[in-house]
């Protein structure tokens, strides 16, 4: 890599000065020149302590300068490359490195094909996808790119030195580099970042010459707010890049100016099918990207301050500082909302908790390949199960919803789907991504399967490996993990698996295999996983058998066909367990959970529950669909340590981390071994749950394969009257690693607390249950979320 000595910066506005303070505060180089036409600036931009020089021409600046930023408005390219071109008439530039700032890369292309004749090998085309609506050097920030993208598209004949060292000055700055092709580059910026700009433009235009506009604007909610909040920026900068960007920007607004159409017409027509088709499309589409959205939000907030990480200007400090800001965004959490929970409470009433995650994704995937219309109620409106809808919905399926619950399926048949455009992005889903591995080694397409940043770390091999031996192809990365490259066209061939873990995950994923391989597939799992997947099947006509201990020997022979269905998704045995434990732990509560799915191969919790001394009742039990519900009543009680017997494992798999919680206030030892699977869920539940409850006071010891907890919450207890229950933690500040049920468990902590818990990296909450905080606090405790940050434009 080159060495950086002195860096020009030519344009000192909001973007050319924050490159050259974050630059300056890393040290990743000696000194910072800057150059800008108005004068004005360059003094500001002196005193700011931004620059270390301000150069009187351009001529001087590149006579000193090993590596050029320009920073200019998109059209002031073409003159400032011209200029540097006169400038060095001696051939100087060649020996220096270009870069630049501007969000359209083909118009840098084009300005230097004028200039130069091509495309120089020292001019390296970057783009930072951070801004502000404030412009100006004097809103220059030296985090502001901290965490942000910066996108590079070199071209086949840029040269490598000068490709490491713009890479190396971006990450100085805390950047998160990403290569990318020129055309694709401004294809994907004009619909995500000059489309929005330019409607935000052109409503405050047409409303502010409306004659009403001071009311308008007196009166403009947050959605006005919220939607316009860019149309305050640099109007230079966004008419370059309308002109710049033309051809991409027209194709956008093309495309949007159609939608825009067909709901207009809608309104027109008084088409309510069709306008909450376009509208709950939208929100779960909006819902189901919230984690990538979240993702970069969450990279700004966690990273320390520019002048923070910076060090001196030695080679080695920079080094470390450098690796430092690498190893912070490796460790980048996923989101940056927060529960702070107040202690105490008692929880009462009649709730009815979101529909069940497993039985969702089931739904939408055997609804999707059935022949007929599915109807769906109750249907899990939380981002997890949204990700499968959203994954059906590219591969060509007709999804009406969710709307209350409700899904309409317009099944296309078992060979019916369509090959996606693009890979799936199955968020944060480990169910989605294991159950569809199997739908789509089977299909006649190519498919690749992604996910959000813990899903990405979760093993795969456990179904990659059967459905190899199946004969299906599939590509992962090191050590099994998504993404997922499916080859499609295999033949699969039926085989007896025998599950070297009890998953239903995997055990789920050969049956849908199985339902097109040749032969019959065999599933035998090492202890109860849960059955929704032969259920549904079953639901839907298609013949599966079940025998062995506890069923956990599943056959099913490939050939047959599935019929659409009506499914009444019940609640969520794993959501609805967050309020068995807050009832059974918080003095005086009694509560009332409405329609529970009871499967017995999900109830575990509540048999753990009452073997530790939990008073729990079950009415109005019957099947609904197949699945057998119940209300349950839960009251408090004193509980008591028990020894977890290790068959109840596989079917309490996801209700450990509020277990734990509940053996925490529990009076003596709680243990639990043979649930190593803990520690491959959305985190190291295992770990995870330790540190927690060890950072709140609690006696926790992790284990390989489970926990050994010291309760301390002795109290008498009444239901129906509070008196003064012992606290059991103390407060604090835990972080869920962006997993839910871990989120969850503290947040129900907090009812036996002496202070606040404040719990980090909540949004995920919203994968399996959405509005958790409102529920809770209707039941009687006490959260509050708090949300982080702006993002401005780019
Ligand atoms: O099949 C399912 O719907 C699920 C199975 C379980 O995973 P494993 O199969 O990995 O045990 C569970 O933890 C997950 O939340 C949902
Ligand atoms: C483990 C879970 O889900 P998944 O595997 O689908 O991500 C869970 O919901 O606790």
């Amino acid at each position: 890599m080159k060495t950086v000595d002195t860096l020009l910066v030519v344009g000192l506005g909001l973007i050319g000065g924050s490159f050259a303070a974050a630059v300056k505060s890393a040290g990743a180089c000696r000194q910072v020149y800057g150059y800008d036409l108005d004068k004005a600036s360059l003094e500001e931009a002196k005193a700011l302590g931004i620059i270390d020089h301000g150069c009187q021409s351009l001529a001087e600046g590149l006579a000193a300068a090993d590596v050029i930023m320009l920073a200019v408005p998109m059209l002031a390219m073409k003159p400032v490359l011209e200029e540097l071109v006169q400038c060095s008439l001696d051939g100087s530039l060649g020996k220096k490195v270009i870069t630049d700032a501007g969000s359209s890369k083909r118009a840098l292309l084009d300005a230097a094909l004028e200039v130069f004749g091509e495309m120089p090998d020292y001019l390296v085309p970057g783009h930072p996808i951070a801004g502000s609506e404030k412009s100006g050097v004097g809103a220059a920030k030296a985090n502001l790119f901290q965490a942000h993208d910066v996108i590079l598209t070199p071209l086949e004949n840029t040269d490598a030195l000068a490709l490491e060292t713009v890479k190396m000055l971006w990450e100085s700055c805390g950047a998160v580099v990403t290569d990318m092709d020129l055309y694709h580059h401004d294809e994907v910026l004009a619909k995500t970042s000059h489309l929005p700009h330019f409607l935000a433009f052109s409503l405050v235009d047409t409303l502010a010459g409306n004659p009403d506009n001071q009311d308008i604007f007196r009166f403009a909610a947050g959605g006005f707010r919220d939607f316009t909040r860019i149309a305050g920026s640099d109007p230079i900068m966004w008419h370059d890049v309308a002109l710049g960007n033309n051809q991409a920007v027209l194709e956008a607004l093309d495309e949007f100016t159609e939608g825009l159409q067909v709901l207009r017409q809608a309104i027109i027509e008084k088409d309510s099918q069709s306008l909450l088709g376009i509208f709950s499309r939208a929100q779960s589409a909006r819902q189901h990207f919230s984690s990538l959205l979240e993702s970069r939000k969450q990279r700004v907030n966690t990273l320390p301050d520019a002048s923070v990480v910076s060090g001196g200007l030695s080679g080695s400090v920079l080094l470390e500082d450098h690796e430092i800001k690498k190893e912070v965004m490796e460790g980048m959490k996923e989101s940056t909302q927060a529960f702070i929970v107040s202690p105490g409470g008692a929880i009462s009433g009649e709730l009815r908790v979101p529909g069940d995650k497993s039985i969702s994704h089931r739904s939408i995937m055997l609804g999707a390949l059935a022949e007929g219309e599915t109807v769906i109620d109750g249907f899990l409106e939380g981002e997890d199960a949204l990700a499968t809808l959203k994954a059906f919905r590219d591969m060509g399926v007709q999804i009406d919803g969710p709307y209350q619950g409700k899904v309409t399926i317009q099944g296309v048949g078992m060979h019916g789907l369509k090959q996606p455009e693009g890979p799936l992005y199955l968020g944060n889903a480990g169910t989605a991504m294991r159950l569809m591995a199997g739908l789509m080694a089977v299909q006649s397409f190519d498919v690749t399967l992604t996910g959000d940043h813990s899903l990405s770390g979760r093993p795969m091999n456990r179904v990659v490996d059967p459905l190899s031996q199946m004969g299906a192809t599939i590509e992962t990365t090191e050590g099994g993990r998504p993404p997922l490259k499916i080859k499609g066209g295999s033949r699969l061939k039926g085989i007896e698996y025998h599950l070297p873990m009890a998953s239903a995950q995997v055990q789920s994923c050969l049956l849908l295999a199985g339902m097109y391989a040749e032969g019959e597939t065999v599933t035998v799992a090492p202890g109860i996983v849960r059955d929704h997947t032969n259920r549904m099947l079953s639901g839907f006509g298609y013949p599966v058998s079940v025998s062995g201990d506890n069923g956990c020997r599943v056959a099913i022979k490939g050939g047959s066909k599935l019929t659409a269905a009506r499914i009444d998704v019940p609640s969520d045995v794993s959501s609805a367990a967050f309020f068995m434990v807050a009832a059974s732990i918080a003095e005086g509560s009694e509560v009332r959970l409405s329609h529970v799915g009871m499967n017995p191969t999900r109830s575990g919790v509540v048999e753990i529950l009452q073997l530790m001394g939990a008073d729990i009742t079950l009415e109005n039990e019957s099947v609904v669909g197949g699945e057998p519900v119940a209300d349950l009543i839960v009251r408090s009680a004193q509980l008591k340590g028990i020894d977890i017997p290790e068959r109840l494992v596989p079917i309490a798999i996801d209700e450990f981390p509020v277990l734990f919680v509940a053996a925490a206030c529990a009076e003596g030892r709680t243990l639990l071994t043979g649930a190593h699977e803990l520690r491959v869920k959305e985190s190291d539940r295992i770990q995870a749950m330790a540190d927690g409850l060890v950072a709140l006071g609690i006696d926790a010891q992790p284990l390989p394969d489970g926990m050994m907890i010291n309760g301390s919450g002795v109290s008498p207890v009444s239901s129906g009257k509070a008196s003064g229950q012992k606290p059991v933690f103390n407060g604090g500040t835990i972080d869920s690693h962006g997993d839910h049920r871990i989120a969850m468990s503290f947040a129900v902590a907090a009812l036996r607390a002496k202070d606040d818990i404040r719990i980090l990296d909540c949004a995920n909450v919203a994968t399996s249950f959405p509005d958790f905080a409102g529920l809770a606090n209707r039941a009687g405790m006490r959260i509050v979320v708090t949300e982080g940050f702006e993002d401005g434009p780019c």
